[in-house]
């Protein structure tokens, strides 16, 4: 079972910033669960629309629920003509988070939510366009093509990987998409989400909160990870030249994206689910250099540095695997995230106080302005 750190300092770690009854993380004898239930229960036996739900709505859907649920965020998938013509105004080389910020905050614009009582009507919208936003403009820049925003997939995952590759995926496709979906979907009080609770402190709007909740997942030192963590597994050619490189990384003191975690101390849980399923894929695509790279440098790490790879790092595998491109992975992880982040909305809105922390001062003393003809 994954144990939280001991931990002080700076960046707030330790510092108890608020309740929530949505997730745990790293707590001894529950590691994460979403609301009581444990993630790797959730990421064997359930679906993402499932848990979606369940953290937005606060229980398991029934059958009746879920069919129901499922069959509203797919009637919201399709895209307004003028984000559409947003989206075809983003250049290719613009990073893929900033066309889901601006995508979200666009849609903000011409579908806001005028009230709060229409929170959870507007965060299923997103849910459900979010995988349109991101396709539709890889596939105009990308590849000059308008695609249809809309598919015959039920799940969100599918519909994702139709919508990407223009063709219906494989069931064992879907099936790790789900998986992936419902691992990245909430994580308490991390960057991304924290930013989404103070935005929402302030009594603004869901399309502020979750436009500036993207803004700080896509740093490499959170959900950005899952990029550069496959930007290095793809410099190594074999198993022991990723040992080489490793060490030569720990030499120089380089950060390794992918391994670590602010909370965890020696497991992150959702690791041991998405290397499984990455190594499922390996074994369907014949990878025999990718995933004994991914597993040296693991290795590597863990000897040498007592460092774990966290949820990102079996991540890029996993979706190079499926042939998606390296810089859709973090949407992706939007797309998922969208549900922890709303949730913390709901729960900071039911029960507000604005959140202004104090800051210790470090600056010049007290002292007399000079004015400016005499500096
Ligand atoms: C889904 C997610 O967002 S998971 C996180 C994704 N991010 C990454 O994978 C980026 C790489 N990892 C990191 O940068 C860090 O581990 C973080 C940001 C995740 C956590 O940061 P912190 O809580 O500040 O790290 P922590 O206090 O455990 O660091 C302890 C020591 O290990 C080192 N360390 C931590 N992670 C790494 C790493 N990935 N590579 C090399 N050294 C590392 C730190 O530099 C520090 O060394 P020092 O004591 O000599 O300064
Ligand atoms: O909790 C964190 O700090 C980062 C993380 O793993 C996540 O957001 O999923």
């Amino acid at each position: 079972m994954a144990e939280a750190k001991v931990l002080s300092g700076a960046g707030l770690r330790g510092q108890v910033a608020g309740q929530t009854a949505l997730s745990t993380v790293g707590q001894s004898g529950a590691g994460l669960t979403y609301r009581g239930y444990d993630v790797r229960e959730l990421a064997a036996d359930a679906q993402f629309e499932e848990v979606a739900y369940l953290l937005l709505y606060g229980e398991l859907p029934t059958q009746a629920q879920l069919a129901a649920y499922v069959s509203k965020l797919g009637k919201l998938r399709d895209l307004p003509q003028a984000l559409k013509e947003v989206l075809e105004r983003i250049p290719a080389d613009a990073h893929p988070m900033d066309v889901m910020r601006t995508g979200c905050s666009f849609l903000g614009n011409i579908e806001p939510e005028k009230d709060f009582s229409e929170q959870h009507d507007k965060t299923d919208r997103l849910l459900a366009a979010f995988p349109a936003i991101m396709c539709y403009w890889y596939r105009f820049s990308h590849d000059g093509k308008r695609i249809s925003c809309v598919s015959d997939e039920p799940s969100i995952g599918g519909h994702f990987l139709h919508l990407l590759h223009d063709k219906k995926p494989s069931e064992l496709h879907v099936k790790v998409m789900n998986v992936s979906l419902i691992l990245y979907a909430e994580h308490e009080f991390n960057a991304s989400t924290f930013t989404a609770r103070v935005c929402a402190s302030t009594l603004s709007d869901l399309f502020s909160c979750i436009t500036a909740a993207i803004g700080s997942l896509r740093g490499p030192l959170h959900g950005g990870a899952n990029e550069a963590a496959m930007e290095m597994i793809e410099r190594f050619k074999s198993p022991e030249e990723a040992i080489k490189g490793t060490l030569g990384m720990l030499e120089r003191k380089d950060k390794i994206m992918g391994f670590g975690h602010a909370i965890y101390k020696d497991n992150d849980p959702r690791n041991e689910v998405i290397k499984g399923w990455s190594k499922k894929l390996a074994e369907e695509v014949g990878d025999t250099v990718l995933f004994p790279v991914s597993e040296a440098i693991d290795k590597t790490m863990w000897e040498q540095k007592k460092l774990f790879p966290n949820a990102d790092f079996y991540h890029a595998s996993t979706y190079h695997f499926m042939g998606i491109p390296t810089k859709l992975f973090t949407p992706i992880f939007v797309c998922s995230r969208l549900t922890g982040w709303a949730a913390h909305v709901f729960e900071q809105r039911a029960n507000n106080r604005i959140i202004r922390p104090s800051a210790e001062y470090t600056g010049v003393e007290q002292r007399k302005f000079v004015p400016i003809e005499q500096r």
